[in-house]
């Protein structure tokens, strides 16, 4: 379980977020929607301990963000993929683990970029490897260090839109199979909606929680599903509360 109670951060004057109530519960898919600079990437910094909040406090499983990190229970995916570039993606996905003192697991490695399409391209460099290719590798780490909790800041903003939804379509398989809890920031708000089970609406001056919508989406998730009333519906609901926060 994530909470975060009456969080606030602050950079000298200036509140980037203020007052934040959240609770995430195990094995739940949480997406952050909002428009750019209302706090986004703050709040999941805070929630992965990587930003420390003015006012208020974060817990995972009763732990500080830190020690929950440091413990390996917290993986990050971000915007850039941050692999590094001398490694092939086998050993990208692999060295985590080791960072973290975890058991080594070549084979699960190899199992886990196979499911991400990626058979046949463990040995290649992050430079040989398209945009998408290399977020799946990302992802692959993340998932493989074993971690609960996966914080997910806008890991497909870079890619287009087809491989946006092929990757968010893989995401929520992964989630299924997997029950990890993940807390997925992005800027768009049908991918948020088709991503999270709850989706979390900020808006900005100062960051805070606007909404949250509990989405319902009949059926599996999968890109038919982007056509769907039901879906269009539930984008409309979130777009008119970030217009109205506006007014
Ligand atoms: N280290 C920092 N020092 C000063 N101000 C910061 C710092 N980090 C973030 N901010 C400010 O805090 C606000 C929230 O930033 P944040 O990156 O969390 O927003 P965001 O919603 O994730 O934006 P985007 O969608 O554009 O990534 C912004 O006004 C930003 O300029």
């Amino acid at each position: 379980m994530i909470d975060l109670e009456s969080v606030g951060v602050a950079f000298d004057e200036f509140t980037a977020v203020a007052d934040v109530d959240l609770g995430i519960d195990d094995g739940e898919f949480v997406t952050v929607v909002g428009p750019s600079g209302c706090g986004k990437t703050t709040v999941l910094r805070a929630i992965g301990g990587l930003q420390e909040p003015t006012t208020g406090r974060v817990t995972i499983d009763g732990r500080s963000p830190s020690v929950a990190q440091e413990a390996g229970d917290v993986g990050f995916v971000f915007q850039q993929h941050t692999l590094l570039p001398w490694k092939s993606a086998l050993e990208n996905v692999v060295f985590l683990r080791k960072m973290a003192d975890k058991p080594p697991d070549r084979e699960g490695a190899r199992a886990l970029l196979e499911t991400m399409g990626l058979d046949g391209f463990e040995d290649a460099r992050p430079a040989a490897l398209s945009g998408g290719m290399k977020q799946r590798v990302a992802i692959a780490r993340a998932i493989h260090l074993g971690a609960d909790v996966l914080l997910m800041d806008e890991p497909f903003g870079e890619l287009d839109e087809i491989t946006r939804d092929e990757l968010g379509v893989e995401i929520r398989s992964l989630w299924r199979r997997e029950r990890k809890t993940i807390v997925f920031v992005t800027h768009s708000v049908p991918e948020a909606v088709f991503l999270g089970d709850r989706c979390v609406v900020m808006c900005d001056r100062p960051g805070r929680i606007e909404a949250t919508f509990d989405i319902d989406l009949p059926g599996p998730r999968d890109t038919e599903s982007l056509g769907s009333g039901a879906f269009q519906e539930q984008v409309a609901a979130v777009r008119r509360t970030l217009h109205e926060s506006y007014d």
